[in-house]
């Protein structure tokens, strides 16, 4: 069958620091190797390992507050002290191409996404619990203790934003969390509006 034209999927996953984001994205990058992923901006220091242009872009605050007056990006946020946001460029060439794109935001880019592109899927992340939250930050071994405090003090407002998200996973057990996280995309990605044209293509199909 000639190719079908399809429509391009938003995955916006956002999470307290800490729920388990960024490991269940990897799993998602495992299986799905043609979902883009969107490659933010910010102004925290990069963490080990983490490479400039692959994890993030890391910016001074002025080169970032320079493209915030340019109107760079789609979205973009003040999160636990550091500034986020995610390149207007590439969103609006993924949406063309009919590409899958993942963002790893927080709740409050995630709404900016809603309003803005009115398009998406929104997947909230829960931990099972702060005090888990509290020890997987600590074990991750990323962060200060100073920084920790912050971020599990914006968990509890974040998690108190989780109901503008149209679905939600708890990350107790990582294979169960992954399970519902895999089985959403594949729902969503049989929906009929990312197909527009397989009717007029089965009919014609001989
Ligand atoms: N609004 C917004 N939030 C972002 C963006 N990139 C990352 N974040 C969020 O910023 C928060 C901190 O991310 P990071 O410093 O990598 O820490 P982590 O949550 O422990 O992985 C997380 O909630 C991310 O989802 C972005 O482009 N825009
Ligand atoms: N289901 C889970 N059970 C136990 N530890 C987990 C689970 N998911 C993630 N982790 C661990 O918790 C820490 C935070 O996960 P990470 O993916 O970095 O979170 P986030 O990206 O949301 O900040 C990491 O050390 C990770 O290995």
């Amino acid at each position: 069958m000639e190719k079908i034209n399809r429509k391009g999927l938003l995955v916006i996953i956002s999470a307290p620091s800490g729920a388990g984001k960024s490991t269940l994205i990897s799993l998602l990058k495992r299986d799905f190797p043609k979902f883009e992923f969107s490659i933010s901006y910010t102004t925290r220091e990069p963490r080990v390992g983490e490479i400039h242009g692959r994890d993030y872009f890391f910016v001074s605050k002025k080169e970032f507050i320079k493209l915030k007056k340019e109107n760079f990006f789609a979205e973009w946020a003040e999160v636990h002290g550091n500034y986020y946001g995610t390149p207007k460029e590439a969103v609006l060439k993924a949406l063309k191409q009919g590409k899958d794109l993942l963002f790893d935001i927080d709740v409050q880019g995630a709404m900016q996404i809603k309003q803005n592109l009115n398009k998406g899927i929104f997947i909230f992340i829960f931990p099972p619990s702060l005090e888990e939250l509290k020890r997987r930050l600590e074990k991750r071994n990323t962060d200060s203790p100073e920084t920790i405090n912050i971020r599990l003090a914006n968990a509890k407002k974040e998690i108190q934003e989780a109901n503008i998200f149209d679905y939600w996973i708890i990350n107790d057990k990582l294979e169960a969390a992954y399970l519902q996280l895999k089985s959403i995309i594949i729902a969503e990605k049989l929906r009929p509006c990312f197909f527009p044209d397989l009717p007029k293509k089965i009919l014609e199909q001989t």
